[in-house]
């Protein structure tokens, strides 16, 4: 099954206008069921439009943009996916919990049945004891569990990240990238996830796209195949290969 099919997706912004931009140009991407692709490439590439893309928060100039099998929209309206970004974008005022289950309110999900869901995510993330806490009393890395939680909430099969882990200090970091791991092979989740960090990406993907700008486009895809994934995975020389392929493509 496939998770998300893009074919030759171009997006072009203030088209016509003199400020026209070719943000992406002849895109094609492929995200099987299950599996986690992150895209990598330098500033302005379109890593966020082509996420956003898949999210039909924005359209495509041309190509088309499939999701869980459907156009972009009836998924969105489906709800097929979770998005979490580098913000963790927590309401202040409502309580850990209540944001983990803000989209099942507005799923019209029944109170009980929330709240289970909620402490079933909360739990997942590691934050079973932080529902009745405010986002203020939390740190950067809880919060950005919360957030996590409730994009998982209504148990997308999809999961699409930017950069959720980009303001955190790297010992945060390395500790919510195995959780993440460990999230997804634990309900199954196909994930795409947008980094600058060549290491995050090596880490975590079964494949790695990676893109060139002006005009964005996927210069070249490395699929990463470890029999594991730890602590020691990160100081292996396999692990030293990819992160070396993925800098040279980057260069290139
Ligand atoms: N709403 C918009 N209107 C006009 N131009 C836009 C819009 N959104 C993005 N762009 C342009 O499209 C290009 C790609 O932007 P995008 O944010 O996707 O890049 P990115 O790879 O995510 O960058 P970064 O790594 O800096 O976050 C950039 O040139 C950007 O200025």
């Amino acid at each position: 099954m496939t998770a998300v099919s893009i074919a030759g997706v171009t997006k072009v912004f203030n088209q016509g206008r003199p400020d026209e931009v070719t943000a992406l140009s002849d895109v094609d991407l492929t995200v099987d069921s299950g599996q986690f692709v992150s895209l990598i490439g330098p500033s302005g590439c379109g890593k966020s439009t082509l996420l956003r893309l898949i999210a039909d928060l924005i359209a495509p100039s041309s190509g088309t943009v499939t999701v869980a099998g459907k156009p972009a929209g009836q998924a969105r309206r489906d709800q097929e996916y979770g998005i979490a970004f580098q913000q963790a974008g927590l309401f202040e005022w409502r309580t850990v919990r209540r944001n983990v289950e803000l989209p099942l309110e507005l799923r019209r999900i029944p109170r009980q049945q929330r709240r289970e869901r909620a402490e079933e995510m909360l739990a997942l993330v590691g934050l079973a004891e932080f529902g009745g806490h405010y986002p203020a009393q939390l740190s950067g890395g809880m919060q950005q569990r919360v957030a996590i939680a409730r994009a998982l909430a209504v148990h997308p099969n999809l999961l699409l990240m930017d950069e959720p882990f980009g303001a955190l200090d790297e010992m945060t970091r390395e500790r919510l990238q195995t959780e993440l791991l460990q999230i997804c092979a634990t309900t199954g989740t196909s994930t795409v996830f947008v980094t600058h960090s060549i290491s995050e990406a090596v880490f975590l993907s079964d494949k790695v796209v990676v893109m060139s700008a002006r005009p964005g486009r996927i210069t070249t895809t490395i699929d990463v195949n470890f029999e594991r994934r730890d602590e020691a995975t990160r100081q292996s020389a396999e692990y030293f290969e990819v992160v070396t392929a993925v800098r040279k493509a980057l260069r290139s």
